[in-house]
């Protein structure tokens, strides 16, 4: 397999990168100055593209590459991806879902915690030395709050797990009504909203869902309610987001994601209600090895003719 152009979009985790190069021909197109005339150049030995939450395979590339068969996703998120593009083509895509469930459901409910009881707050507050003039202010508890997911999938799910776990009544919004679950439905978002304390986001971007938290959302949650986001930015108008947090009409947010990413409203940076980590749902060593795991088994299926172990297309 080692003559079959693989071309990385962008830099990913190095060890994926190692075991792409033993395996594959792989161009790395960030070496050279222009990423149009790299593709150019390389059009017609590039028959699988890696790609992830930051750069996939838009139409424009899809159609600039005549040979490529596979297009595999370093991330479970599919967005960044054309996927009507692909299906017309005919050209499989395939993703990282299940490997990285545990880690992004950990990071919702570790950024709910934070929030709540303001520990990056409290950290900043033993290192700069103000702890031997003050205790630090009360915070808010955490165990027992109402929590509403939007999008009750994989990941959904795994979150709605843990916030059982610490006493929390769990309700949720989706396209439609689960039939394996006892969490509450709410078919309309807004009541969801209305109904809890800690919303958080966690479905996949589409059409329908960019910007499915949006102004009427963020007051129905209200200035004691909390959104936490670990789908993508997009799915929050952000702007409207900021002058909730600034007006107080929101009364925290724990976010992973951001409309521009690795641009974050610098609105936000002062605010102690507010929790800003830089999309890390599902980096750790463990996961990002599975995941690369994942990738490197799907193109080597697809080249050997065998089943695709995580098949999208
Ligand atoms: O955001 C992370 C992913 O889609 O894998």
């Amino acid at each position: 397999m080692d003559s079959i152009g693989v071309l990385m979009t962008c830099p990913m985790f190095g060890y994926l990168e190692k075991e792409l190069e033993k395996r594959f021909k792989l161009l790395k197109p960030w070496h050279h100055s222009s990423f149009p005339e790299f593709l150019k150049s390389n059009s017609n030995s590039i028959r699988a593209v890696v790609g992830n939450t930051t750069i996939g395979a838009d139409a424009e590339m899809i159609n600039s590459l005549p040979k490529l068969e596979i297009v595999a996703s370093y991330s479970v998120g599919l967005d960044k991806i054309d996927l009507r593009k692909c299906k017309e083509k005919g050209i499989r895509v395939t993703n990282t879902p299940d490997v990285l469930t545990d880690d992004v459901a950990d990071l919702a409910i570790g950024l709910a915690l934070a929030v709540f009881r303001r520990i990056c707050e409290c950290d900043r507050f033993v290192k700069n030395g103000m702890w031997k003039q003050n205790d630090y202010p009360l915070s808010t508890k955490f165990s027992g709050k109402v929590v509403g997911i939007i999008g009750l999938g994989r990941i959904g799910s795994a979150i709605a797990k843990r916030a059982e776990a610490f006493g929390c009544p769990v309700s949720y919004h989706s396209r439609s009504k689960k039939a394996d679950t006892r969490y509450k439905y709410y078919p309309d978002i807004l009541d969801l909203a209305a109904n809890c304390q800690i919303l958080i986001v966690s479905c996949s971007l589409t059409e329908e869902t960019r910007h499915i938290v949006n102004r009427e959302v963020i007051d129905a949650l209200g200035p004691t309610g909390i959104l936490i986001n670990i789908g993508r930015g997009p799915h929050i108008d952000e702007p409207e987001l900021v002058s909730a947090l600034l007006d107080g009409r929101l009364g925290g947010a724990g976010l992973d994601v951001f409309e521009n990413e690795p641009e974050v409203p610098e609105q936000l940076f002062g605010l102690e209600n507010v929790v800003l980590v830089p999309h890390i749902g599902s980096d750790t060593v463990e996961t990002s090895m599975a995941m690369a795991d994942l990738v490197i088994k799907n193109l080597e299926a697809h080249f050997l003719n065998k089943p695709l172990l995580t098949p999208v297309i």
